[in-house]
């Protein structure tokens, strides 16, 4: 079994890349530039938006699996920058089925989009069935191209399958999401690199689900996903971001911390309570999450630790 992975080098695509490699498929991946030598997959430069050069790689490599990940994914950023989120995301997903199309290939896709879509809510769990409401760029852009991919679906008899996934974390990810950016600076404070912990928000509630749940969640949906349909991974419980961060604190060797509320942090017009209905998928496809998020949360502490220890900077995405 070939796959091939879109946006391989951000931090999904690298527990997404182990989970398919420890199942046996062989792996290429996608990446606008490539800064590893690791090549325990074969990595190629490739933007997503180029569709005469993803025809020429798709026709060399005949994948019989696509995950498709790439695309900005955080929201602060695609506030700032909407067009380069819609041009990636969307003309990305675009170019990606046009590709495809008119190929003698015709692999399994999987689109994954976002939970951002559904913008607005009751305070009750957002089911699939739900209208789309986006209520910034990546939401807009991601909204799009889950609509694009539908279609693709429904008009070329493409196999497309659609996941909205819920807020997820683990090691590795960037410090600019809550969770990892709470843990960085826990364990800054631990070592006295400093004393403040800035936050945004602490009072909106998410849906978190550790990063090796959801690439589970994927490899299953590729399996058994039906093509045109789309599936909620998620916890279905909402925590507070304060919760978060009394979580971590009981993990700290730090016992009261110094807590600053950042202006620059805090976001306009956010969803105050967000999570998933994912009945569907555990239903359907048998899938549940098996990380508790203590443990979630205690390994990312670790690997800060951990990361902070070697005198590492960050230079991920
Ligand atoms: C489903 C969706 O999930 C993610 O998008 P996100 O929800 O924007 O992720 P985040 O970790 O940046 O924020 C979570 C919440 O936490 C609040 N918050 C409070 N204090 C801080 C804080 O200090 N930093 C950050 N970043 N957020 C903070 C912040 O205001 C927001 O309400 C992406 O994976 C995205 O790709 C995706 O698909």
């Amino acid at each position: 079994m070939k796959a091939l992975i879109t946006g391989v080098t951000g931090f999904v695509g690298s527990y997404l890349c182990r989970r398919l490699l420890d199942a046996g498929c062989e792996v290429v991946g996608l990446a606008r530039s490539i800064k590893t030598d690791d090549n325990e997959i074969r990595l190629i430069s490739c933007d997503v938006t180029d569709e005469a050069h993803l025809r020429k790689v798709l026709k060399k490599e005949k994948p019989d699996q696509i995950y498709h990940l790439a695309g900005s994914a955080f929201v602060p950023f695609t506030i700032k920058e909407p067009r380069v989120t819609y041009n990636t995301i969307v003309n990305g997903t675009l170019s990606l089925y046009e590709a495809l199309r008119g190929l003698d290939v015709a692999p399994k896709v999987l689109f994954v989009g976002s939970a951002a879509v559904y913008g607005e809510g009751s305070g009750s769990a957002f089911k699939e069935s739900d209208l789309m409401k986006p209520v910034n760029p990546y939401a807009g852009a991601k909204a799009c191209a889950d609509l694009i991919s539908e279609q693709y679906a429904n008009t070329y008899e493409m196999n497309i399958i659609r996941v909205r996934p819920f807020n997820h974390t683990g090691p590795r990810q960037s410090p600019a999401f809550v969770c990892s950016s709470f843990a960085k600076q826990v364990a800054e404070i631990e070592i006295g690199a400093t004393s403040e912990l800035t936050v945004g928000n602490l009072n909106v509630k998410r849906d978190f689900l550790d990063v090796r749940d959801v690439v589970d969640a994927y490899f299953l949906l590729m399996e058994k996903g039906v093509s045109g349909e789309v599936y909620n991974v998620s916890s279905q419980q909402a925590v507070s971001v304060s919760d978060l961060l009394d979580l971590l604190t009981q993990l700290s060797k730090v016992k009261s911390l110094n807590i600053e509320v950042d202006p620059n942090k805090l976001r306009h017009n956010e969803t105050p309570v967000k999570f998933g209905d994912s009945s569907k998928i555990r239903k359907e496809i048998g899938w549940e999450p098996t990380h508790k998020i203590e443990q979630t949360m205690s390994d990312l502490l670790d690997y800060w630790r951990m990361f902070i220890r070697e005198g590492k900077g960050w230079k991920g995405q």
